[in-house]
């Protein structure tokens, strides 16, 4: 079974719009022959895709997810290159080969007898590749940006993180639900609560929740896990202005930060932002490239994950790669 594919400067060199004059981020990324590489490599983030959308599908949404990848590459590899950007301290992994379980998502019809659980056991198939990679690469001592995919790829970054580290790791995610769903066939709605049930998530906060998408199932299994997992809502953040963003974030980080943590970003979280589950009243992407910033710079922090961005859900589909590109370099930039 193949797992990663990957790149060298042949495999981006499409993307590349090069100019007279400047210089663009992707002629200044690095890349590896092997995942062994990595260890003697001296820039700091790894980033890799996962172009699938078959978790998002499980779930009952609409597909796309898989193109967030090579929007972001589009993006992402044009910025320019100067003394603020640092493309040299990120290595250019490559991608999670999803190409077989794509193509057999593709000839499951979603008429015909538990098509949701037969795309259920590809997720899974996805998820032992994407919990390798990030093990490896959290074993060589990097740090992980991973783009999605759906968001059921939050249990093989949680899985292949705590493997590395052995022990389970804190999670926070900004994100408008849980994704702390029944433990049904595998999908984007149950990474968090099947990371949770293997022992390889600790405590989990969700970061500006929106109620109306909560199941009062859901808000009963986080009351009776309540030392472990807790949220803020978005409502009393923006809406009723109960607490500042700041305050959301410090509270956030009391509960899960003093200890090695995941952060997770759903792009669904952002007003308008094209998503699986797009919606027209959530967060900015300022106060989104706010919460990059502000917990990628804890020295607990151990991987980012931005995921569920679909171009063709998005009214202005270039914008997806494009604020993908700005939430990565929230990261990498001086
Ligand atoms: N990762 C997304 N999970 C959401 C999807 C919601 C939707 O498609 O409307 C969930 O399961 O609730």
């Amino acid at each position: 079974m193949s797992v990663l594919k990957i790149y060298s400067e042949k495999d981006i060199s499409s993307f590349l719009r090069k100019r007279k004059g400047e210089t663009k981020f992707g002629e200044k990324i690095n890349f590896v022959k092997t995942l062994e590489d990595l260890k003697n490599h001296s820039a700091k983030y790894v980033l890799f895709g996962i172009p699938e959308d078959i978790g998002v599908r499980a779930n009952y949404g609409i597909p796309g997810t898989s193109k967030a990848w090579e929007a972001a590459l589009g993006s992402l590899l044009n910025i320019q290159h100067n003394h603020l950007t640092n493309a040299e301290n990120v290595i250019l992994l490559g991608e999670i080969d999803c190409e077989t379980q794509m193509k057999q998502a593709d000839n499951i019809s979603k008429q015909e007898p538990h098509a949701v659980e037969k795309l259920g056991e590809l997720v899974t198939q996805i998820d032992h590749k994407v919990s390798e990679v990030v093990k490896k690469v959290i074993e060589a001592g990097k740090f992980p940006i991973i783009i999605g995919g759906g968001h059921n790829n939050s249990f093989g970054n949680l899985k292949g993180t705590s493997e590395a580290l052995k022990k389970p790791i804190n999670c926070i995610n900004f994100d408008a639900h849980t994704d702390f769903r029944a433990l049904e066939h595998r999908h984007s709605g149950n990474g968090f609560s099947y990371a949770f049930e293997g022992e390889f998530l600790d405590k989990y906060f969700i970061f500006g929740l929106h109620r109306n998408y909560t199941s009062e199932a859901v808000f009963n299994s986080i009351e009776k896990n309540s030392e472990r997992v807790k949220f803020n809502l978005f409502e009393d953040i923006s809406v009723k202005q109960k607490q500042s963003f700041s305050e959301a974030m410090q509270e956030a980080e009391n509960f899960c930060c003093n200890e090695n943590f995941g952060i997770e970003l759903d792009m669904d979280a952002i007003e308008m932002m094209g998503s699986s589950a797009i919606t027209p009243s959530g967060f900015t992407l300022t106060e989104a490239r706010k919460f990059i910033h502000y917990f990628s710079k804890n020295k607990n922090a151990r991987y980012l994950h931005i995921c569920e961005g679909s171009p063709t859900a998005a009214i202005f589909p270039n914008q997806v790669g494009k604020a993908i590109g700005y939430l990565v370099s929230d990261i990498v930039a001086h």
